[in-house]
Formats: structure tokens, C-alpha cells, sequence
């Protein structure tokens, strides 16, 4: 039994299945395999673009009895070309369609970047929308009223830096319940964690494993690989663990919610396993060495093509290049 935070509307499991680059034909039988084995926490995104076959997996698990509905959590995204009040119920509406729900346990706005209703991802500076002509706030309303309709039980964020997340505490009525964000041991973000405790907002860790599977264009020649840290792999040897075991009992034991992606049952299972890894305060001290404020997901597609934002901007920090 995997270990749940208690939200305002019900109980997250720390550990969940991450689903982008599962490639449609995988993600099926990752997503039906996951649930088998365990899991009961499924991270979805309408821009991964394989919610219907995910929907599929879940009906089926549904139908058979594997599951009942309520024990699962199921998390989305909004993608940002459905920032616009009146286009985030229709966005959610083809997402609960896709996933074949009649609601979902969490919603989150996935990047604080608005783009045109027509764009998937922005190629020209007039693909965006500026920042002060389509406000998150008024996004996180619309967010709201999905709760009050009980389209969804949990409404959050991610990619929000404190700036951010203290615009919505200002100005929203509904507290974000998460913010989702890149976390591991080469980005441990410990000012963003602090806030979050205080504010009683979750973290959910992101490319908790270093996000090696994701598209090479979005990877640095001479990046470091999370996985083949010496330190971890260390550790990981102490336990009789494997170093993706490490990652996530860390994010684990830090509090967090995490994430980790596979399509490979033998890893699948690897990785439900590390939620019973207990690691040393001395094991937590050694990792703690090893932040290097490193973003695999680091956010340059959004501060090209002519953007209104930096880098600076997004991440409310000087980013590591
Ligand atoms: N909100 C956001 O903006 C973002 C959200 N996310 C979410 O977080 C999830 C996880 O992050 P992601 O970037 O996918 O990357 P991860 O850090 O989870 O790494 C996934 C990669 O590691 C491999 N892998 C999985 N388990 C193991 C293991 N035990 N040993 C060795 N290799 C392993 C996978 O391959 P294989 O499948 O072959 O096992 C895949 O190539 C995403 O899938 C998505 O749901 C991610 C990025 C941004
Ligand atoms: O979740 C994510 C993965 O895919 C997207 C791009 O295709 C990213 O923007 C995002 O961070």
C-alpha cells in the first residue's frame, strides 16, 4: 500500500505513473500493467497527446474490476493554448472524454505561459499571448469553477515559481493543492520547498529520474546523467537498490509527491518498489551535496520565437546553463 498526502479532496498517493513520451501503442498496456501491479496514481496531460489510450486502459481496468474509479487518482493538465476563461471548462471537458471520466482528482494549469487558442507549441512572437492581456488569475478562476461543478476535486499548477503561487494565494479563493515541478538531486529547489511547506501547497517531482527518454532536441550536448551519479549509485549499492530507486525514495522521504515514467514493467515495478526504500539521514546529507541547479525540462521553448518571457522571468531565478 503506497503511502497518500491528505489533500482538501481526497488522498494523493506520493508515487504515480508519469506518461509523457509513452508512445501510443505503450502507453496501453504501461497504464494497465501500472494498476496491476499497484499503482493508483496515474500523471496525465491533454499535450502528450495519448489520453484516449490511457481512457482505454482505464475503462478496461474499470470493466474488469481490477479498480473501482475511487482508488485511483487521476491528474491532468492544461495546456496553455486554453488559458482564456471560457476555454478552460471545453479544455477539461475533452480531457475527461479522453480519459473516459466523469471527473478528475486534480487539474493543473501546466505552464504559467499563455499561448493562442490555435497554437500547440509558439514559432513566432505573435503565437503568444501577452502576459498582462490574459492573466493567470483569471485562469485560476475558471480553474475554481470546475471544483464548484464538480468536475475535478483538486485544482493546482505547475511550473510556478513563488512569485506566481503567491499571486494565486492573493487573489484566488481555492489555495493551489500542488504545484508540479522539476525536482531531483542536481535541482533540489530548497527555497521553493520551504515555501510550499508553509503555504501547505504539495510538491509533485517531476523527471524525478533525470528525464533521459525525453526528445533530443531538448537535451544539452554535455548533460549530466542523473542516473549514473556516483553518489546515488553508491547509495544504491549500500541498499541493494538500483540508482532510479534511490531518486525516488528521496523525493519520497522530502515530502513530495513523485513521478517517474516507464513503459517497461520490470521498471514499472522496480519503481513501485522504491515507495518501501528507507534511506539514511547520512544518505540524505550526501545527496543534499549534490544539487547543481540543473533543469532538464528548462524551459527555452518557451522564451524563443520572439517570447515576452525569460528564463530569469519564468523561473524567478537565475537559471544554470
Ligand atoms: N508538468 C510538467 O511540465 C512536466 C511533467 N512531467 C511528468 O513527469 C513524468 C516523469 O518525468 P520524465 O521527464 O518523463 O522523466 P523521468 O525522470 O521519469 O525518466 C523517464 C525515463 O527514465 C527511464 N526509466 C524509468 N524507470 C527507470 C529505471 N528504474 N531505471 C532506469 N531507467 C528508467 C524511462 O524509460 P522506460 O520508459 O523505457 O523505462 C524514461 O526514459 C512525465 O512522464 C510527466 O508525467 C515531466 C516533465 C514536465
Ligand atoms: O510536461 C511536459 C512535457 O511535454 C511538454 C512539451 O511537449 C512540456 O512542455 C512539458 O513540460
Amino acid at each position: 500500500m503506497i503511502k497518500t498526502h491528505e489533500l482538501s479532496q481526497g488522498k494523493m498517493p506520493v508515487l504515480g505513473l508519469g506518461t509523457w513520451n509513452s508512445q501510443p501503442g505503450e502507453v496501453y498496456n504501461a497504464v494497465k500493467e501500472a494498476v496491476k501491479m499497484g499503482y493508483r496514481h496515474i500523471d496525465c496531460a491533454s499535450i502528450y497527446q495519448n489520453e484516449e489510450e490511457i481512457g482505454k486502459a482505464l475503462s478496461e481496468l474499470f470493466a474488469e474490476g481490477v479498480v473501482k474509479r475511487e482508488d485511483l487518482w487521476i491528474t491532468s493538465k492544461l495546456w496553455n493554448n486554453a488559458h482564456a476563461p471560457d476555454d478552460v471548462q471545453l479544455a477539461l471537458e475533452k480531457t475527461l472524454k479522453d480519459l473516459r471520466l466523469g471527473y478528475l482528482d486534480l487539474y493543473l494549469i501546466h505552464w504559467p505561459v499563455p499561448i493562442k487558442k490555435d497554437i500547440v507549441m509558439p514559432n513566432t512572437p505573435a503565437d503568444f499571448v501577452k502576459p498582462d492581456d490574459l492573466s493567470l488569475t483569471s485562469t485560476w478562476q475558471a480553474m475554481e469553477q470546475l471544483v464548484d461543478k464538480n468536475l475535478v476535486r483538486n485544482i493546482g499548477v505547475s511550473n510556478f515559481n513563488v512569485e506566481r503561487l503567491q499571486t494565486l494565494l492573493d487573489h484566488g479563493n481555492i489555495k493551489p493543492a500542488v504545484n508540479q515541478i522539476e525536482l531531483h538531486p542536481y535541482l533540489q529547489q530548497p527555497a521553493m520547498l520551504d515555501f510550499c511547506q508553509q503555504a501547505g501547497i504539495y510538491l509533485t517531482a517531476y523527471s524525478p529520474l533525470g528525464s533521459k527518454g525525453r526528445p533530443d532536441g531538448m537535451k544539452a550536448a554535455d548533460e549530466p546523467v542523473l542516473l549514473e551519479d556516483g553518489t546515488i549509485g553508491a547509495i544504491a549499492q549500500q541498499h541493494g537498490a538500483t540508482p532510479a530507486q534511490v531518486l525516488i525514495a528521496w523525493a519520497i522521504q522530502r515530502e513530495t509527491m513523485v513521478i517517474p515514467k516507464s513503459v517497461n514493467p520490470a521498471r514499472m515495478k522496480q519503481n513501485l518498489e522504491a515507495a518501501s526504500l528507507t534511506l539514511t539521514q547520512k544518505d540524505m546529507q550526501e545527496i543534499a551535496t549534490l544539487d547543481r541547479h540543473r533543469r532538464y525540462v528548462d524551459g527555452t521553448f518557451w522564451t524563443t520565437q520572439g517570447s515576452p518571457h525569460t528564463l530569469e522571468n519564468l523561473w524567478g531565478e537565475p537559471v544554470a546553463q
